[in-house]
């Protein structure tokens, strides 16, 4: 054999290795597409969600007691409760659908995220928005404590929801009427709160829908304040009431604006179908010093920061970036392992059950566990549906005259 021809064997023989382990790659990762998209995959990550979070809401009751005596030791393990439940959908985001989360912000902001109070200013235009918050809250320490401004319906919502009650989460009903007295005093209860948290206010109020855009922009024009393209006119009350009653115990305000690469519109069907987004959250921190405390002056600030908000998504749109320098601050293997064992703790039962039942050859008894796990599925499907924008609420969908409201 010639010098060359060897050469062009060994060539040969490299591509074929480098396409053999190409093919073998392409379908293992076919493969796990397949798995991920798979019902009974879907189950069980439903399954585990549903029945470890009804065990923890009834650890988290159990915490009632505790509270009598110490309120500190009682919010303290109601913080990790909730950081088991919280973390679940953090793991399925983070390392089922394999999303991944970029972080625009002023390298000298970043060593403070995590380790001091702040309040936290989002868009409210995706599905899944809030998750790539608590993903955030993840990733600098925070999940458990983390905090929203949150409209009454989800305080309904099973294993979440009954999560809320104990994190003491603010619920509003959105009637300003009937709000401000409560509202003001949950805010005011947070003040000790031992440990740092981020409170979470969607001051649109309500999601993005081309009918509620054109609705605020009405309220905007009567109101003579610049049309927005991307937001809807904020809601400033909120805003104000939560600076007035945490001013003191909190330290900045963190503008944040998030967005999908290539347009992407995520939902939370897609994640659990495994589908890999790739998220862009711009922060700027303000020191709550600048914040202005008279209602008013609080008020236009607003206005002026969603104006800015306004541009930034307008910048997004046509470079696909924001601006300054980014970071990836990595996903934890903690939500990996949470999420292994709460699956251990329910899956086992449940497995000795299904051997029980099927070894039984009862036909009562395996219709009754056919039923019951109809039943969580369909309790699971209608939790993702409170995540759907095509679902929503009614609020602001026309513009309404002052001292009315318009919640359903
Ligand atoms: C380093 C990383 C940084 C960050 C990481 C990011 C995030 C992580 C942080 C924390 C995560 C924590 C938790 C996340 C988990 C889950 C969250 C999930 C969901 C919960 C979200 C919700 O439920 S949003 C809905 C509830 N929240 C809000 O509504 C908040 C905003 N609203 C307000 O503040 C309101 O003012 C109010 C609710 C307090 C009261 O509402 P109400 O409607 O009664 O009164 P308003 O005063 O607001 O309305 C009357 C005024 O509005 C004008 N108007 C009338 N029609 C319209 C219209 N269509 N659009 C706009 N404006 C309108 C009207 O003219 C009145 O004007 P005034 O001049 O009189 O004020
Ligand atoms: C481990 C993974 C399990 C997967 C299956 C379980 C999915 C659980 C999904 C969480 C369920 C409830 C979380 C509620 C968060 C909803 C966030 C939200 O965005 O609310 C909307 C309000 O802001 C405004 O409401 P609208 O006026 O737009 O209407």
């Amino acid at each position: 054999m010639t010098h060359n021809s060897w050469y062009v064997n060994k060539k040969i023989m490299f591509t074929f290795r480098v396409n053999v382990v190409f093919f073998r790659l392409s379908w293992r990762m076919g493969l796990l597409s397949t798995l991920k998209s798979l019902f009974i995959c879907h189950l069980i990550i439903g399954y585990v969600f549903l029945v470890s979070g009804l065990l923890i809401n009834l650890l988290q009751v159990c915490t009632l007691p505790v509270g009598l005596v110490s309120k500190q030791l009682a919010r303290r393990i109601n913080i990790r409760l909730g950081y088991c439940i919280a973390s679940q959908v953090v793991a399925v985001l983070e390392w089922w659908s394999g999303t991944e989360c970029t972080l625009y912000t002023d390298p000298k902001s970043y060593p403070l995220y995590g380790k001091e109070n702040a309040i936290v200013l989002l868009n409210h235009n995706f599905e899944i928005d809030f998750l790539c918050g608590w993903t955030f809250c993840e990733r600098f320490g925070v999940l458990g404590s983390s905090k929203v401004l949150a409209k009454q319906e989800l305080a309904y919502v099973p294993v979440i929801g009954w999560m809320w009650y104990f994190l003491e989460i603010v619920f509003c009903k959105r009637k300003w009427e009937e709000d401000r007295r409560l509202v003001a005093q949950s805010l005011q209860n947070l003040r000790d709160y031992p440990e740092n948290y981020w409170f979470l206010l969607f001051c649109e109020g309500t999601r993005f829908t081309p009918e509620k855009h054109q609705a605020s922009m009405q309220v905007a024009e009567s109101k003579g304040l610049p049309k927005l393209k991307y937001h809807l006119l904020p809601r400033t009350k909120g805003f104000w009431m939560t600076v007035q009653n945490l001013r003191g115990t909190v330290s900045a305000v963190y503008d944040s604006t998030l967005n999908f690469r290539d347009n992407e519109t995520p939902t939370m069907l897609g994640v659990l179908n495994g589908k890999k987004y790739h998220a862009d959250l711009y922060v700027r921190r303000i020191p709550l010093e600048l914040i202005p405390e008279e209602e008013k002056e609080c008020a236009a600030w607003l206005h002026k920061l969603y104006q800015e908000k306004d541009e930034l998504q307008g910048a997004y749109e046509k470079t696909g970036l924001f601006p300054g320098p980014k970071t990836s601050p990595p996903r934890q293997l903690r939500t990996l392992m949470n999420w292994l064992f709460w699956s251990c703790v329910v899956l086992y039962p449940l497995g000795l059950m299904l051997t029980h039942v099927i070894s039984s050859g009862s036909a009562l008894t395996i219709i009754a566990a056919v039923v019951v796990s109809s039943a969580a599925s369909v309790a699971v499907r209608w939790m993702i549906g409170q995540t759907e924008i095509g679902k929503g609420s009614k609020y602001g969908n026309r513009e309404v005259p002052p001292n009315t409201n318009g919640s359903s």
